[in-house]
C-alpha cells in the first residue's frame, strides 16, 4: 500500500488570529513495505505530516493517497474509517493515552470498537502483551500501576492490536533508557520484517535512521527537501548541515578519518559493522581503501 502526498499544504487554525502554516507544497511517496525514516529539525512539520497519514488531519490543500483511499479537505469521516484501521500511529509518549481499568481492556479497546469478536480480541491482546515482553499477570493490572517503560509497551500493544498495514512511530523511544530503547527498536524491526508492514519512523536519532530505515524523507520549514536511501541522504553532509541536521556518528568518524589520512570521501558507512570493515580495509591496505 503506497502512500503519496501531492502538493499538500496545512494551516492550523485557519482564518483565526492564531493561524499557523505548518506544511507547504509537500510531495512525497512512501513505498509499500519500506521502512521510512522522516527526519527534520524541531518545528519542520514532521508530526503534522504524520497526522495526515491516517487522516487525523485533512490537508488544507492537495491530496493524500493511502492505498486506494484519497483524502482531501472535502473527504467525509465515514470514508476515512478504512484508513484509520490500516494506519496505526504510536504517538510521542503514547502511555498518556491509556485510560481503561485494566491493561487487557486497554489493548482490546480498538479491535472491539472496530467489531472484532471479544474472544479473538482477547487472544490477540494476550499474545501481544507477551510479544512485548510484559510479565504474566500484567493483563489484569491497572495500566497506572505499571512502570513508565511497561506503560509504553502496553500503549504500543494497543496500536498493534489493530493489525495495521502501516505502522507510524513518532519518536517511540523518547524518554526510555538505552536498553529499553534498543529492545523496542529491535521489536519494531522484527515486526516490520515478519508482518510485511510499511513502517514510518519520525526520529531525531540519525543512528536509528541509518540502522533501521531503507528510505528517508528530510523535512525543513514545512516542506520535503530530500528523499532517498540513507546512503544518499547521509552522503551529503553539507546539505544536511544547511537544514541543521547531522550525520550518524559512524559517518562523522569516517569523515574525520578520511580527512586525517588524506583520502577522498567514500560512500557513508552507516553502521558500526560497516565502519569497522572499512577501517580494517583502509589500514590493511596502508590507507588505500575506497
Ligand atoms: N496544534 C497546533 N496549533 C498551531 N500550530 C501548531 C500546532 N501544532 C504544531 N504547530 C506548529 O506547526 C509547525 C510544525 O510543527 P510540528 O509539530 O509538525 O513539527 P515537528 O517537526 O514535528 O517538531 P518536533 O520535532 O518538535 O516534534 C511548528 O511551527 C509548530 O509550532
Amino acid at each position: 500500500m503506497d502512500i503519496t502526498l501531492e502538493r499538500v499544504g496545512y494551516t492550523y487554525a485557519a482564518g483565526t488570529p492564531f493561524q499557523k502554516r505548518a506544511l507547504e507544497d509537500v510531495n512525497i511517496r512512501i513505498p509499500s513495505g519500506s521502512y521510512t525514516a522522516i527526519i527534520g529539525h524541531t518545528g519542520s512539520g514532521k508530526s503534522t505530516l504524520l497526522q495526515h497519514l491516517n487522516a487525523l488531519l485533512k490537508p488544507t490543500e492537495g491530496v493524500v493517497r493511502v492505498g486506494d483511499t484519497e483524502i482531501t479537505r472535502q473527504t467525509k469521516g465515514k470514508q476515512l474509517r478504512p484508513v484509520r484501521r490500516k494506519v496505526g500511529i504510536v504517538f510521542q509518549f503514547p502511555e498518556h493515552q491509556l485510560f481503561e481499568e485494566t491493561v487487557l481492556k486497554d489493548v482490546m479497546f480498538g479491535p472491539l470498537n472496530f467489531g472484532v469478536p471479544e474472544e479473538q480480541a482477547r487472544a490477540r491482546a494476550l499474545e501481544l502483551l507477551g510479544l512485548l515482553g510484559l510479565p504474566e499477570g500484567t493483563a489484569e493490572k491497572s495500566p497506572f500501576d505499571l512502570s513508565g517503560g511497561q506503560m509504553r509497551r502496553v500503549a504500543i500493544a494497543g496500536v498493534l492490536a489493530m493489525d495495521p498495514d502501516v505502522l507510524v512511530l513518532d519518536e517511540p523511544t523518547a524518554g526510555l533508557d538505552p536498553s529499553g530503547r534498543n529492545e523496542i527498536m529491535d521489536l519494531f524491526r522484527r515486526l516490520h520484517d515478519e508482518r510485511d508492514m510499511t513502517t514510518i519512523l519520525v526520529t531525531h536519532s540519525m543512528e536509528d535512521a541509518a540502522r533501521y530505515a531503507d528510505h528517508m524523507i528530510v523535512m525543513h520549514g514545512g516542506t520535503d527537501v530530500m528523499q532517498g536511501p540513507p546512503e544518499e541522504v547521509f552522503g551529503d553532509e553539507e546539505r544536511l548541515a544547511r537544514w541543521r541536521l547531522g550525520v550518524p556518528r559512524t559517518v562523522a568518524f569516517q569523515r574525520e578519518f578520511e580527512r586525517g589520512a588524506g583520502l577522498p570521501p567514500s560512500p557513508p558507512r552507516l553502521t558500526e559493522e560497516q565502519l569497522a570493515d572499512y577501517l580494517a580495509a583502509a589500514v590493511g591496505k596502508g590507507g588505500g581503501a575506497r
